[in-house]
Order: structure tokens, then C-alpha cells, then sequence
């Protein structure tokens, strides 16, 4: 049993409320106690019986303390890169026209499916750990450039494996077979939709958590999307899709009619999509780096309006972002969608685990997990200043991580 107490915290961000010269209990993986420091108490049964007697006192020297941030949205399962390509689109090429001349999702998809597992494994491993370092104590992974049965399940247990090694962040697994049509199925769409349909059940048993599918021009309609999706949540993984990145397809009306845990992307998006993500509960997914990639800015402050809960994500994927920080998605949030910092944080701790269904996290409270993170800063306006604040400390499970 381990019991450890973080001290001298002179601002306490916890997701319900903001403290000053806190103190954090922690039992094993668990946070035991939260609060000012003059009101803790002396014995906490079942924990310790004479606070005197904890063996673990770290003295957090007055910083900023947060939970560990969540990113709700990556695409971390892939070999090689498209910088030529991102050159080249920078310079006013069209996404069609790369995607005809061999480039996009198709080519991560012919270098991902030519190297060895052991590369793979390899490049996945440095990816996840470079989110722990910079705070980020969650990741949702999506699977979707193997599009192979075998390739794809493969993937799934690729980032179950990586999570149990030391060093990692907490993975919340996403099965994105439906990502686009790989070549070998050309013409024959709809039989890679109902092939990925079958696929959900050993998906689920290699243990995936989610099925996303992206519904949009030049991937996958809206019919087709409702297979996939339906299949993924017949055999118990958590619907979500890839909405309105490109255009407006009624994605959001599907995720409504699916209960999908998210709905992400939503660059393009009408009042009434924000009203049908309001009445049916339908959390958003924004993803700040692409959208100004794309040039095109999901409503965000009218979507808190509306009361839909926003979750962050850094959309890292091999075509467009290689971000891994999520300091710097929440800076990025803050300045692309308006967000205040207090809401931008909220999106990338409580709102990443309410949309990935994890309510063992995402704030600071006893009986959570204990994924805490001290950060290089005295208050959390620093998120929008430094475009990066690094973290001191990192806690996963009450394990410090460095
Ligand atoms: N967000 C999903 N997928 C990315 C593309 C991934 C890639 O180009 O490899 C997107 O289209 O935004």
C-alpha cells in the first residue's frame, strides 16, 4: 500500500473548484483527500491513521496542480510521414487532387501496411510517451491505417499492449476501420462497409473500446456510417463519428440517432446541428490545430451556449499535426474558438472523460484516479500565454512518471 501526500500546492485546479495552498492525499492509484492544507485532517480511516506517518510528502513548491489532461481525438497508429505532402497542400493543392496523385490517407495506408511490426510498435511507443511527458495522462488512440481485418485488430492490441508498459498514458481504443476505402476495395465500397461491420465483433474482443467511422465526401455516407456504427454498438463499443470536417453530410443527425458518445471535427456546422447536439446529449469533439488547417472554425462558443459539453483533441495524425501536447491544444483552443481558459481546460480534463465514458477521471476529487499534474506555472492563465506550458510533474495512478 502507498500512501502519498503532495503539499504546498499553491494553486489547485480540480475541475470542480479552484484552491489555494492545497494538499492532495493519495492511496495507491486513488486520491484519498482534496483541499486547503490547513484543513487536513489528521487521520483519514482506511488510508492513515496519523498523517505524521505518510512516507511519501512531496512539496509541489507552491505551482499550479491540474488532473492529468485527456486528448479525446489521435490518429497515433502509423509508419512514415507526409511532410512533401503538407508542403505541397500549403501551397494551394487541393485535398482531391493530392488524394488523385497518390498522397493523403492512401499513402500512410501502403507505408503503414510495408513496415514491420517491431517498427510500428516502436514509433507508437515514442508517440504515447511524449503525451505523458507534456501532462497528458489519457489518450484516446484511433486505429485506420492498415484497413486489413488482421491489420486493423492488430492495431487494437498494439495499443492495448503499449498501455500496460511503464510510461504510458491511460489509451482509450478506437476501432477506425472506417476511415476510407483502402484500393484493394475500390468499386466495391459497400462491401468494405459491411466487411467492417463484421469486424466489430473481434474488434471489441481484441479490446476496443469505441467504433468511429468518418462520415463525409470522399470517405464514407451517412447510410454507410450507420452500418458501421451500428454494428460497432451491437457487440458494446462506443459509437462516435467524424462529422462535418469537410462538409455537411448529417453526421450529426446520425450521432443524435446513435447516441454516439462524440461527435468530432464539426468545421462545418448549422444552427440546427447545434441545437439537435443540445437536445440529444450529443458531446463535441473540436480539434483547434486542423480546423485552422482546414480554414474552417467549428462554433464553439455557440456551442457552450447551447450547453453541448465540449471535449479538446490534437487531431494528431501523420497528414496534418504532430501535436502532442495538450497545454498547447488548449492554448490554441483558447485563441482559434474563443474559449476561456477555465472552459478550454474543462474540454481537455472533465470533457475528454465524459466523452470517452470515463468517469474515473478527469477531476480531482476522492475516489478518482489519482492522474495529477503539476505544471511550470502559479495559475493556469499561463495555458494561454506559453502555447505549450510544460509540466514539473506527472502523476498516472499516484505513480510519478518523471
Ligand atoms: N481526423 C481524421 N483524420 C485526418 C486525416 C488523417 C490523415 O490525413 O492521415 C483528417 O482528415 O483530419
Amino acid at each position: 500500500m502507498t500512501v502519498r501526500l503532495l503539499t504546498n500546492i499553491g494553486r489547485l485546479w480540480t475541475g470542480n473548484e479552484v484552491l489555494s495552498n492545497a494538499a492532495i492525499l493519495v492511496h495507491n492509484d486513488r486520491i484519498a483527500w482534496v483541499g486547503r492544507a490547513p484543513d487536513l485532517p489528521q487521520s483519514v480511516p482506511g488510508v492513515v491513521d496519523d498523517i505524521v506517518d505518510v512516507d511519501h510528502v512531496e512539496n509541489l513548491g507552491g505551482a499550479l496542480v491540474t488532473p492529468g489532461l485527456i486528448d479525446a481525438h489521435t490518429h497515433p497508429v502509423y509508419a512514415g510521414n507526409r511532410y512533401a505532402e503538407l508542403a505541397i497542400r500549403t501551397g494551394g493543392s487541393s485535398a482531391a487532387s493530392i488524394t488523385a496523385a497518390g498522397g493523403g490517407v492512401g499513402s500512410t495506408v501502403t507505408v503503414t501496411r510495408g513496415t514491420d511490426p517491431w517498427t510500428l510498435c516502436n514509433g507508437v511507443r515514442e508517440r504515447l510517451r511524449s503525451w505523458l511527458l507534456s501532462g497528458t495522462t489519457t489518450v484516446e488512440a484511433k486505429t485506420g491505417y492498415h484497413l486489413t481485418r488482421d491489420g486493423e485488430l492488430a492495431d487494437v492490441r498494439l495499443l492495448r499492449e503499449l498501455e500496460k508498459e511503464p510510461m504510458m498514458p491511460r489509451v482509450h481504443v478506437t476501432f477506425l476501420a472506417g476511415h476510407v476505402v483502402p484500393p484493394e476495395y475500390f468499386g466495391r465500397q459497400r462491401e468494405y462497409v459491411e466487411a467492417v461491420g463484421s469486424w466489430c465483433a473481434d474488434a471489441a474482443a481484441a479490446g476496443a473500446d469505441s467504433v468511429d467511422v468518418y462520415c463525409d465526401e470522399g470517405h464514407f455516407t451517412t447510410e454507410e456510417s450507420r452500418w458501421v456504427l451500428a454494428s460497432g454498438r451491437n457487440v458494446g463499443l462506443l459509437p462516435r463519428i467524424h462529422a462535418g470536417l469537410f462538409s455537411r453530410r448529417g453526421a450529426v443527425q446520425l450521432a443524435a440517432e446513435l447516441g454516439c458518445a462524440s461527435a468530432d471535427g464539426l468545421h462545418h456546422m448549422s444552427d440546427e446541428d447545434i441545437a439537435i447536439m443540445s437536445r440529444y446529449g450529443v458531446p463535441a469533439v473540436v480539434c483547434p490545430a486542423t480546423a485552422l488547417q482546414r480554414g474552417h472554425l467549428p462554433p464553439v462558443r455557440q456551442m457552450i451556449k447551447h450547453g453541448v459539453q465540449i471535449a479538446l483533441g490534437s487531431d494528431h495524425n501523420p497528414g496534418f499535426c504532430g501535436i502532442t501536447s495538450m497545454s498547447l491544444v488548449i492554448a490554441m483552443a483558447v485563441s482559434a474558438f474563443g474559449m476561456s481558459v477555465n472552459d478550454a481546460l474543462r474540454a481537455a480534463t472533465l470533457g475528454g472523460a465524459t466523452v470517452l465514458g470515463a468517469p474515473d477521471r478527469g477531476v480531482l476529487a476522492p475516489g478518482r484516479l489519482a492522474d495529477i499534474v503539476q505544471w511550470d506555472a502559479d495559475h493556469e492563465g499561463a495555458f494561454a500565454w506559453s502555447f505549450g506550458l510544460k509540466p514539473r510533474r506527472v502523476w498516472r495512478g499516484g505513480t510519478p512518471v518523471q
